[in-house]
């Protein structure tokens, strides 16, 4: 018998009929943030998760990508789906080549594991920080997982919320690969962009090898207005972060969707009106180019890069 699941109370659903978007997205745009969630009764969620979404497959994720005009996906394994990557890998599988992904594994994984995990796709492994998502993210354990995918040029995926930096800098600083910051270190958008917490995620950045994702700005904002009903100018205090996140490290940048959007409270995004918001971010054609081609090509698509 298939499990049924109950979503979270209140739970949002991805946005059934996005716009198209005004921005044309160049050709060759990878979305380097999205997720599968199940469908649950093929692809059961965790046990240990701490939310149950609506299910989001493979099949809605292509239709959304061909919509918008995006060319290539990287997925990040949701925390509904705990350490079990099945989902995320068969829809890599169902990409014809179009999909990379990041994994959630355990401190046990041997390296033939890895191994084909690599074969199936996958460039990285994601440390969560978010009390709201895991249970415990023991150091220890993660150390041990990051020096085993090192010799694989893989990268770590970190999520946490901007005031937790100053305690994980230094864990953060010793890890031996390449590391990419979900959503923008979630930054407080009530602060000044040139306050003291974003002043040390831009350090934190500039001193270490860190790529941004520049991503949901959706969740950061506190004062919309919510990209929805035409609206160009969404997330107004989330822009000059975006800004300036891309004007100083435009080479290290990176943009997701963030479909289907888990846990979001307040009400779910167009995604027509979320790739229209780029350009609030991204002003000139090099940072877009940079920023949605270059920079994911160089990443996760290396051999493509001439
Ligand atoms: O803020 C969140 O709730 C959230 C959750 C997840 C996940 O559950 O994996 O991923 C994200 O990128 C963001």
């Amino acid at each position: 018998m298939t499990e049924q699941f109950t979503k979270t109370p209140d739970w949002l659903d991805w946005y059934p009929n996005p716009s198209k978007p005004r921005f044309a997205l160049p050709q060759g745009t990878v979305d380097t943030h999205c997720h599968v969630f199940g469908p649950g009764a093929t692809f059961p969620f965790a046990p240990e998760r701490k939310y149950t979404p609506c299910d989001a497959g493979k099949d809605q994720l292509f239709a959304l990508r061909d919509h918008l005009g995006i060319s290539r996906n990287v997925l990040v394994q949701a925390t509904c789906h705990g350490a079990d990557n099945s989902a995320m890998l068969d829809a890599i599988d169902a990409s014809n080549g179009r999909a990379r992904g990041i994994a959630t594994v355990r401190p046990d994984i041997t390296h033939d594991e890895l191994v084909q995990l690599h074969n199936s796709g996958i460039r990285g492994v994601r440390f969560n920080f978010l009390k709201r998502l895991v249970n415990t993210s023991p150091k220890d354990e993660l150390r041990t997982i990051a020096h085993k995918i090192a010799p694989l040029g893989w990268h770590i995926v970190i999520y946490f919320e901007g005031a937790d930096l100053e305690e994980l800098e230094a864990f953060f600083a010793a890890l031996p690969t390449p590391l990419v910051v979900d959503h923008m270190g979630r930054p407080d958008t009530s602060q000044p962009v040139d306050g003291p917490d974003f002043t040390r995620f831009l350090r934190f950045t500039d001193k270490n090898d860190v790529w941004v994702k520049v991503s949901c700005p959706e969740r950061l904002s506190l004062t919309g207005p919510p990209a929805l009903n035409g609206e160009l100018r969404p997330y107004q205090d989330a822009v000059p972060f975006g800004r300036r996140v891309i004007a100083e490290f435009p080479d290290r940048v990176l943009w997701g969707t963030d479909w289907p959007h888990p846990n979001l409270k307040d009400h779910m995004p167009d995604d027509g009106l979320l790739v229209d918001y780029i350009p609030l971010i991204a002003e000139t054609p090099d940072q877009q180019h940079k920023l949605l081609v270059d920079n994911p090509t160089r990443l996760y698509w290396p051999g493509d890069v001439a």
